[in-house]
């Protein structure tokens, strides 16, 4: 059979990515947003703080009468937080004050409680203040009409805390995708049923599955369809409502890899099949209808690592976030050949060396059916086609699998 160029990986997730719509907005309560995409700026909707605020517990006063210390002042009231002094604050005069409640007029700053000593109504001032000391000014944080957040910003516990502050009880996020999804195979059976002789467990829903989830999707598992045309049709036209169909297995170019078979008279529409990595060269993007497609390979790890590097960024992609991937440097813990000519993704531990680089060591096999290694490697090492070989103690670039 003739041999058709493979595409480029960056090439093939360009495609991908230029592919796919954003989902809708939605207005959600914050208790709800965490992990969501931020489909609108957030504006503030209040300053903050709303006013001078103390910082600290102790006396509100005016920093010229601690010029000389000790300094006697007249303890004229109180400010708690939530209440205030609503006197000017005069010449020779200082206020009780709490953290969070706001600076008397006239005041200037506050001398914390344990630099003062207190005799009935006076205060005696122990350090000299200067203007501002322990004062949180009004806008420090915020004013009405900045900007908060981003769009496209994934939210966490701190934006939620932020938007809270800026008294917004709803967000504007992208609705999560819906990625429906199924097996193929006859030799597959689903975790906890009785294998017959020649079948294996189905690990690829349940892989996915979760990797849809921690990207932000909503996973629709559809099973598995058997090798045969007519139950992948049936599964697949299942996805018709999803914001995208992945299958898993028969992209490659066995008499039983029939995923392109199946669909094409569905309206199947392939962008590219096969690309230049290791593993996961039999990769199939497309449209069904108007359905973005992915077809990953079969082998396990390959459907993983496919997942990771082309599915993730689509999911998060149709959320409007950044789908940058956060690849870093390592020093490699064992020699690695000149690599071929696909880039290639290899399974390695990744070891903290305390004020160092951290250190890549690939696993001995790297056979794309074993799980076992992938569930154990904390990054990939990421080499482009017919890279150098390179010595323990080089420097190669590493994509983190663990955060
Ligand atoms: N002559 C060629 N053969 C193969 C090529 C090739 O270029 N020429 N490519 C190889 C590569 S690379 C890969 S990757 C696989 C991918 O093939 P398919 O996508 O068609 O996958 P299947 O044949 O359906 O399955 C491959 C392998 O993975 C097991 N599998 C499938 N689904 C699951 C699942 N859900 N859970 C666990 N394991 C699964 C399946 O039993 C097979 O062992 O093709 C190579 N062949
Ligand atoms: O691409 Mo296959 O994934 O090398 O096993």
């Amino acid at each position: 059979m003739a041999q058709h160029p493979l595409l480029p990986v960056e090439e093939a997730r360009a495609r991908i990515m230029a592919a796919l719509r954003t989902t809708e907005k939605e207005s959600l309560p914050l208790a709800r947003v965490l992990g969501r995409f931020l489909a609108e700026e957030a504006i503030a909707r209040r300053t903050q703080p709303p006013a001078d605020l103390s910082a600290m517990d102790g006396y509100a006063v005016r920093a010229a009468d601690t010029l000389t210390v000790p300094a006697r002042l007249r303890v004229v009231g109180e400010a708690p937080a939530g209440g205030a002094y609503t006197e000017h604050l005069n010449e020779g005069e200082a206020v009780r004050i709490f953290t969070g409640a706001p600076l008397p007029q006239g005041a200037d700053a506050v001398v914390i409680q344990e630099d003062t000593s207190r005799e009935g109504d006076v205060v005696v001032i122990e350090e000299t203040a200067t203007a501002g000391d322990h004062v949180r000014v009004c806008g420090l944080d915020f004013r009405t009409g900045d900007p908060g957040m981003p769009a496209g910003r994934k939210l966490s516990p701190a934006d939620i805390a932020l938007a809270a502050a800026m008294n917004l009880p709803q967000l504007e996020v992208r609705k999560q995708p819906v990625i429906a999804f199924f097996s193929t195979g006859d030799e597959l059976v689903r975790p906890g049923a009785e294998p017959g002789p020649n079948q294996i467990i189905s690990a690829n829903n349940d892989g996915l599955a979760a990797l849809i989830l921690e990207a932000g999707g909503i996973p629709l598992d559809l099973g598995i369809a058997r090798d045969t045309v007519g139950d992948i049709r049936e599964i697949a036209a299942r996805a018709e409502h999803a914001d995208m169909l992945v299958t898993l297995g028969g992209a490659s170019v066995g008499d039983h890899d029939l995923v392109q078979e199946a669909l094409t008279p569905l309206g199947l529409d392939i962008d590219f099949w096969k690309i230049a990595m290791r593993p996961g060269k039999p990769l199939i993007f497309g449209k069904l209808g108007d359905t973005p497609m992915l077809g990953l390979p079969g082998n396990p790890v390959s459907a993983l690592v496919c997942a990771i590097l082309f599915l993730r960024p689509a999911i998060i992609r149709m959320q409007g976030g950044d789908t940058a991937l956060h690849l870093t440097q390592a020093r490699l813990g064992a020699d690695l050949p000149q690599n071929g000519s696909r880039e290639d993704y290899i399974r390695a531990g990744l070891d903290h060396v305390p004020g160092e680089i951290h250190v890549a060591t690939p696993f001995p096999i790297q056979d794309s059916s074993m799980l076992s290694v992938l569930a154990d490697a904390s990054c990939l090492i990421v080499r482009k086609p017919h890279a150098e070989a390179v010595q323990a103690g080089g420097i190669v670039t590493v994509l983190p699998l663990r955060r």
